[in-house]
């Protein structure tokens, strides 16, 4: 993952991915053993079988789908946060995924298993943040050295990055006390429902085509999408600092309004994006909300 929610902030980011009606009560970190969810979401098993032949049909002429495959990713939605998120942290940032199904994460991303509606995963991500952060030590701020295959270190960060790093660490001490400690929140979670073929080629290192990202309803792919988002937006609230940026994938509906006027209370600017690498007939749109105010909580733009 390094691929969840989250393009990750150039100091502490957060990245989740994934999300859905599902329920995870145990959260793993790292690879989580175990894929523990159950899905109570009921299909209709016709239209789930044509809209799955079209799906089928999409993905073989999407070059983005194409790509994905060749660089060994899980899925082409991994383009859409790696396009944002990868090089975005270097050399001191961190990225934290989470999702409903275990991911293993390249190097420097850490990743936790769970259900990010559950506020005690929340939680959970909160605390690992805050420990990840007091562990981290002035040593660390060789973060981006090279090392040889010895382990020698052969070359070491410019000036400039250093100066950042010694930045980091004084603002590190305030943000502990209020436990704002992320950049970024990104969010690409979308609900997952029942899969209807392909069963054949399931793994536990290969689990995403046990889900589809949308139920061929687009009511439901909405109000799916809202809870996350809030969530999201709930998360990002408790743990982005001022000035913190926050992006969400949702499904267009009814209700994306009034998200987007909450965005507007919380954050200096917000645009409505659809990526080149969404498909023009999905509903599927971003909120790029950036700078975050200071002193406005989730709990004062929902009044
Ligand atoms: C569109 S995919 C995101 C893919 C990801 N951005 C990537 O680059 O691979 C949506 C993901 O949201 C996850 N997800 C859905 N509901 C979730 C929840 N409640 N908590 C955590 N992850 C969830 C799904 O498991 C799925 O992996």
């Amino acid at each position: 993952m390094r691929a969840l929610m989250n393009a990750v902030a150039p100091r502490y980011g957060n990245f989740m991915k994934a999300a859905a009606t599902a329920t995870s009560r145990i959260p793993f970190v790292q690879s989580g053993s175990g894929f523990n969810h159950r899905v109570s979401i009921a299909c209709d098993c016709a239209r789930w079988s044509s809209s799955n032949s079209r799906w089928k049909q999409r993905q073989g002429k999407d070059y983005f789908a194409r790509e994905a495959k060749v660089q060994g990713l899980k899925s082409r939605a991994a383009f859409k946060l790696l396009e944002v998120a990868m090089e975005r942290t270097k050399p001191n940032g961190r990225v934290v995924g989470i999702d409903l199904i275990p991911a293993q994460p390249p190097k420097g991303v850490s990743t936790i298993q769970g259900n990010f509606l559950s506020p005690v995963v929340q939680d959970m991500v909160k605390e690992y943040l805050a420990e990840f952060v007091q562990r981290r030590s002035p040593a660390d701020r060789d973060a981006g050295a090279e090392e040889n295959k010895e382990g020698v270190i052969t070359e070491r960060p410019s000036y400039i990055d250093a100066e950042r790093a010694e930045s980091i660490d004084s603002d590190r001490e305030m943000s502990l006390n209020d436990g704002k400690l992320v950049d970024v929140v990104l969010s690409d979670m979308s609900a997952p429902w029942l899969q209807t073929s392909g069963f054949s080629s399931n793994t536990l290192s290969n689990p995403y085509s046990r889900m589809m990202n949308t139920s061929g309803m687009s009511f439901r792919d909405h109000a799916g999408s809202m809870d996350l988002c809030l969530a999201a937006l709930q998360f990002a609230s408790d743990t982005l600092r001022t000035g913190g940026h926050f992006v969400c994938k949702f499904y267009q509906g009814s209700e994306d309004k009034d998200l987007e006027l909450k965005l507007k209370k919380m954050f200096a600017k917000v645009h409505r994006e659809k990526p080149e690498s969404s498909r023009t007939e999905s509903r599927e749109a971003y909120f790029v909300a950036l700078r975050r105010k200071s002193d406005v909580t989730s709990e004062d733009v929902s009044k």
